[in-house]
């Protein structure tokens, strides 16, 4: 049994929180948020997550020093913007070598760093790790079986946190490719926005199977560039988060998607989902670092003019279709 901090109670966190509970491990779930506190003590229920009851053992707190004492491990589970701000509070009260896991997906505005190196800069003295992959909040707290990957610096660091989350029911891989994991999980949103617009449009699988697929040839073209091993966008972290996300009525990015395509704006298709939508986030990140590395994305490109530019979903759509005729893979050659 490992003492566990779970620092952010939204759906994901408290998802992991009664996971890591399940696994016989003693969770401190922490918020923010006064007001979350309170509910989820009173409820012992998380509203995004229906019935699933919050085991008596879980411990709820507003105390950040009290939810880090004596932890084997930190989850940081809040949304990519309160990372950093969230990482700086933890500071004062982090232990030498601590492991802390982030499993928030996103990119900085602004700085472009991974979560990771945000995190490294904030809590220095941190063995930090990351645990991401195709897994909704939904069905990880209904026990439905889930795959995911761990990533750390160190192979100990990442068998730590594989030890600590696997169960028969949530199967833990290990990778020393933080990068490629994080961007995976951070650019996915993206794709999956892109999706929702398309079926808001009243596009069909052709259309889905078309955005997942170029999709990730995006995101392994600019992940790559920049470190990545094209081996983890091929893997669950990358293509099998993707394909969820893209696929799925949990996805908060493809839910915002399909409102923006039947419509709504990006400002009020954030409000319906009423849940954070992290693609809007790092769609204007993967913008620019496609500027700065020089790669071609033009469905990241397509869904940053929708979002922040005003131009219909449909022009978006059609100005993809009828982009400059190429080669599906421009390192294939002709025979002579
Ligand atoms: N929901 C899911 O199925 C999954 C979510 N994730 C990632 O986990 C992260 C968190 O997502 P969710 O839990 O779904 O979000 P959520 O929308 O359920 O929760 C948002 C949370 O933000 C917190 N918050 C508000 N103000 C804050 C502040 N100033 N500082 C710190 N926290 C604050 C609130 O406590 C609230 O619980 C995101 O990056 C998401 O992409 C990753 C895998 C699965
Ligand atoms: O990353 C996630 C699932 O792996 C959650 O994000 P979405 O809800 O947008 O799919």
């Amino acid at each position: 049994m490992a003492k566990i901090g779970v620092i952010g109670s939204g759906t994901w966190g408290t998802a992991l929180a009664v996971l890591l509970s399940g696994n016989g491990h003693q969770a401190e779930l922490w918020s923010a948020v006064p007001a979350e506190v309170e509910a989820l003590t009173a409820t012992r229920r998380h509203p995004n997550l229906g019935d699933t009851p919050i085991p008596e053992n879980i411990r709820i707190t507003g105390d950040l020093q009290e939810a880090m004492e004596e932890k084997e491990l930190l989850v940081l589970s809040v949304p990519s913007v309160y990372v950093r701000e969230t990482a700086g509070k933890m500071a004062p009260f982090l232990k030498k070598g601590q492991v802390v896991t982030n499993v928030a997906k996103g990119i900085e505005d602004g700085s472009l760093k991974t979560l990771s190196e945000v995190i490294e800069e904030e809590l220095p003295a941190a063995c930090v790790t990351v645990l991401s992959g195709p897994s909704h909040a939904e069905e990880v707290s209904r026990g439905l079986p889930t795959t995911c990957v761990a990533g750390a610096h160190k192979k100990e660091d990442a068998e730590l946190v594989q030890s600590l989350f696997m169960s028969r029911v949530f199967r833990v891989y290990t990778s020393p490719d933080m990068l490629g994991i994080e961007l995976g999980g951070a650019l996915k949103n993206v794709i999956a926005l892109a999706a929702g617009i398309a079926d808001g449009l009243g596009c069909g699988d052709n259309t889905k199977a078309a955005l997942i697929t170029r999709g990730i040839a995006e995101i392994t073209r600019l992940g790559t560039v920049m470190g990545g091993r094209p081996e983890t966008f091929s893997g669950l972290t990358g293509i099998g988060d993707l394909i969820v996300t893209c696929a799925s009525m949990h996805s908060r990015n493809r839910r915002a998607g399909i409102l923006i395509g039947k419509g709504y704006t990006m400002e009020e298709a954030m409000k319906e989902v009423n849940m954070v939508v992290e693609g809007v986030y790092s769609a204007r990140a993967a913008r620019a670092l496609s500027e700065k590395y020089q790669v071609s994305m033009p469905i990241v490109e397509q869904v940053n003019q929708v979002l922040f530019e005003g131009k219909s979903a449909k022009d978006a759509l059609y100005e993809l279709m009828l982009r400059d005729r190429r080669m599906e893979n421009s390192d294939l050659v002709w025979k002579a």
